[in-house]
């Protein structure tokens, strides 16, 4: 079902002869237990011919008109899988109802078949009029030269299919068909969709768009594998790569970094049509985000998160910044991306504990907004705190992973949609980061964030507690519930005073009035501002060890 209500194909198949739209989308429609229909076998059906006798008869551009009116009159009515033509894209009446639909959330998957495959494949059994006269892979070559820019341009979805069998090639696209997609509103700015699924990738170009000549790609070392699988993909849609590693986690995110890559688009002529893709956890994302906010004062940016914080928070809702000497975070910009791609094979070399940090931002958006995320952390536990990545693609836990990564995504979407610069309603992010952000720097950001937001959310329940926000069993299912996740719930490194002096000093804080996001219950958070020095002190002394 479209977003307009309306039935619609839940994809079409466009591709060059022989790569494989038939076989292919065949297999995906049995996958997903849809209908198929191939445009070709309809058109056939229709004028009552095989379509080397119409050509014959009628030429190519009556049945271009026919093959153009049997697409826009399908893609109307038919709710299944359909592959088109090896030609048809080309027609522009098709070009422009396949446009139409791509706006009304439909998927249009370019099939990128090894060309040397598609050809060999193409010549099998003959029946391609466009493929006689002369020498039929040489002709096949010359639509390909003509064609793939086109299937590159209007498709939203690029699927490479190298040396796949027709099964791998139907995971791929079924993949892409089952991804999750949440769109995030940006007032004064575009729009944009953060995608969730194994093939998220593959949208690269979609995103990027054929505006770019020069692409930065800005990822580190540990990502490697990952940052490679993108690179491929950006050269693969044509783009010149400017490969910037840059240093791993925080290191990453310093104006040293910044101004290494500012030098390098300079001496590589990067203009403002250019854009920066960054790959990897959140450092990295924030840092590729800054850079594409100052470079010519902004140009276009894709977030490739490949931690699980980075999926659910870091990369989404435009903060965008570094670490200086006087503190984290304090220097940056709100600019937001042109989208988000969270591919969910990369989560397969994530080591366990950082995974399980993420759980720390994942139960917040849980305890201020979706009680569902706390269901599902609960019901999940022991396999989340058991993440291992190796494992993680095609087994039970990917959906609840997945389900987990969409609806914390909503979560943030819903509050930097309606307050991208932090005025009030997107503070309740912030719920256990006034203690945490104290953490984080007593411990000389040993300590990783989701862990000490995990500390800072038992005690925002202490101080609720102790003002009669919350009851003392809200409070103790905090510990529960984060202590099942193998997050933890106290905290003794440093003094009462120390922390107080940094609470103070948080983005929260107004002149000297300490503020706090406590809840008066699940899934409502509220401002505390000012809370009573004792309350504040005792809550503290509670986290204690
Ligand atoms: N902009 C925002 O709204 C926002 C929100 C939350 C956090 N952040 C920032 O994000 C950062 C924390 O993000 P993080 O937890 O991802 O930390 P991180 O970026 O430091 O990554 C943690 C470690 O995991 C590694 N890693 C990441 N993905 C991997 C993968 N797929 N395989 C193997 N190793 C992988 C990284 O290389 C790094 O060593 C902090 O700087 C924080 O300030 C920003
Ligand atoms: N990934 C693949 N691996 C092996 N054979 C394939 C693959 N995809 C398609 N084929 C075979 O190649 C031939 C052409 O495939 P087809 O789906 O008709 O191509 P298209 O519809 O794109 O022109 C068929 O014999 C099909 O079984
Ligand atoms: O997008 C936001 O508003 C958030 C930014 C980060 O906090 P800080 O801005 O305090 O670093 C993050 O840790 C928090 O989960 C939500």
């Amino acid at each position: 079902m479209s977003d307009s209500g309306a039935s619609r194909p839940v994809a079409v198949i466009i591709g060059m002869m022989g790569a494989g739209k038939t076989r292919v989308g065949r297999e995906v429609s049995q996958m997903l237990g849809l209908p198929f229909r191939d445009a070709d076998l309809e058109i056939e059906r229709e004028v009552g011919m095989s379509i080397p006798d119409y050509f014959s008869r009628y030429g190519e551009p009556a049945f271009r008109e026919v093959e153009s009116d049997l697409i826009r009159r399908t893609l109307e009515e038919f709710d299944g899988l359909f592959a088109l033509g090896g030609g048809a894209p080309m027609t522009p009446a098709t070009q422009d109802a396949l446009a139409d639909y791509i706006a009304d959330g439909g998927r249009v998957i370019y099939l990128q078949a090894d060309p040397k495959e598609a050809m060999e494949r193409a010549n099998r059994g003959g029946g391609r009029p466009m493929l006689n006269g002369g020498d039929a892979n040489e002709r096949w070559m010359r639509l390909y030269k003509q064609r793939d820019p086109v299937f590159t341009r209007i498709a939203n979805i690029h699927v490479r299919t190298h040396g796949s069998t027709p099964q791998m090639a139907a995971r791929k696209v079924m993949n892409m068909i089952e991804e999750r997609v949440v769109h995030v509103d940006v007032v004064a700015a575009d729009d944009y969709n953060v995608r969730i699924g194994e093939g998220a990738l593959n949208h690269l170009a979609g995103v990027l768009g054929d505006k770019p000549t020069r692409i930065a790609l800005i990822h580190t070392q540990p990502v490697q594998r990952h940052s490679d699988r993108a690179r491929a993909l950006l050269r693969q849609a044509g783009y010149e790569v400017s490969d910037i590693v840059i240093p791993d986690a925080e290191a990453g995110k310093t104006i040293t970094v910044a101004n290494g890559i500012w030098e390098r688009l300079g001496n590589e002529g990067f203009t403002r049509s250019d854009a920066v893709v960054g790959v990897g956890g959140g450092a990295v994302t924030d840092l590729a985000g800054f850079v594409a906010a100052t470079w010519m004062r902004g140009i276009r940016y894709v977030n490739c998160p490949t931690s699980l914080l980075a999926m659910v928070d870091a990369s989404t809702g435009g903060k965008t910044g570094i670490n200086t000497k006087v503190g984290k975070n304090l220097v940056g910009s709100f600019y937001t991306p042109a989208g988000v791609l969270a591919d969910m094979t990369t989560l397969a070399s994530l080591p366990n504990d950082i995974f399980i940090e993420g759980l720390g931002e994942v139960a917040k958006s849980g305890f201020i907004s979706d009680p569902e995320i706390l269901r599902i952390l609960e019901d999940h536990a022991a396999e989340l705190r058991a993440f291992d990545g190796a494992t993680l693609i095609g087994s039970p836990l990917e959906d609840v992973v997945a389900e987990l990564i969409e609806r914390t995504v909503k979560v943030k979407a819903r509050h930097v949609s309606a307050d991208l610069k932090e005025a009030g309603l997107r503070e309740f992010l912030n719920y256990g980061h006034t203690l945490g952000h104290a953490i984080e720097k007593l411990e000389h950001f040993r300590w990783r964030h989701g862990n000490a937001v995990a500390v800072g959310m038992v005690y925002a329940a202490e101080l609720a507690s102790l003002l009669g926000y919350i009851d003392r069993d809200l409070v103790d299912y905090h510990r529960s519930l984060l202590a099942s996740l193998g997050l933890p719930t106290s905290w003794n490194g440093g003094s009462f005073e120390d922390v107080l002096a940094l609470m103070h000093r948080d983005k929260k804080a107004r002149g000297n009035t300490l503020r706090f996001v406590v809840l008066d219950g699940i899934g409502h958070p509220v401002h505390l501002d000012d809370p009573p020095a004792d309350a504040v002190e005792e809550a503290f002394r509670r986290i204690q060890q």
